[in-house]
């Protein structure tokens, strides 16, 4: 290789280094509703609870993240959802939802304001919730209390491992329900977040970051 154009690569290597980390991944993620395949939970199944927490000021920022409240999966994945919510539907409960597809430009503000970091995705790998392929709920009963389980949404803490040895028995016998019928359904869980499921598939889609006021 000529001087010139080692010179060339080395400055450009260095005018990349001068650009956020977050402009960078940001770059390769969808960007378009149409292209998103992304469907709002809500005209699938009426059913279905919703309270998108960062769309309020009861998440663990206590800040409002998201500038609407749009619940939205991937098409493949929001069905998967109502089967599990048919399936919950036998036994007088139902699925209610604190998170489901979320843009990335919020992961990085999630992931910049957490206290301790391994409970939030690092922007630059990407959340399976970006790609709309993972969803944060829990179930409730007929009145739409919900059922005791292991802790609150978002306890960074041990209380949410789903191996936490001093579990309080009637939350891990739901836990394992909604776990079971989760798994029937082609989901997966994670280890230290009960509430935290994705989609088997969700390697097959691609990260996203389309706006969720473009779906009000
Ligand atoms: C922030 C928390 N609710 C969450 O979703 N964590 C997972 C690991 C993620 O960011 O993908
Ligand atoms: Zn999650």
């Amino acid at each position: 290789m000529s001087k010139q154009k080692s010179y060339l690569i080395l400055f450009l290597t260095f005018l990349l280094c001068l650009l956020p980390y977050e402009q960078i991944f940001a770059a390769g993620y969808i960007k378009s509703k149409e292209k998103s395949k992304l469907v709002d939970i809500r005209k699938l199944d009426k059913t279905i609870v919703i309270d998108l927490r960062y769309a309020t000021k009861n998440n663990f920022t206590k800040k409002k993240i998201y500038p609407a409240a749009v619940p939205l999966l991937r098409k493949e994945t929001a069905a998967k959802l109502v089967k599990v919510n048919n399936e919950a539907a036998k036994k007088g409960y139902r699925i209610k939802v604190w998170d489901a597809y979320r843009p990335f430009s919020a992961q990085r503000t999630l992931y910049n304001a957490a206290s301790n970091k391994s409970y939030v995705a690092h922007p630059s790998k990407g959340s399976r919730h970006n790609r709309g392929a993972a969803v944060d709920l829990t179930l409730v009963d007929r009145k739409g209390k919900e059922l005791l389980m292991p802790s609150a949404f978002d306890d960074f803490t041990k209380r949410a491992h789903r191996n936490n040895p001093g579990m309080n028995k009637t939350a891990k016998k739901n836990m394992d329900y909604l776990t079971s019928i989760m798994k029937k359904h082609g989901f997966r869980t994670i280890s230290n977040e009960w509430w935290h499921y994705e989609d088997t598939n969700w390697e097959k889609y691609p990260l996203l970051d389309v706006p969720l006021t473009s779906f009000k």
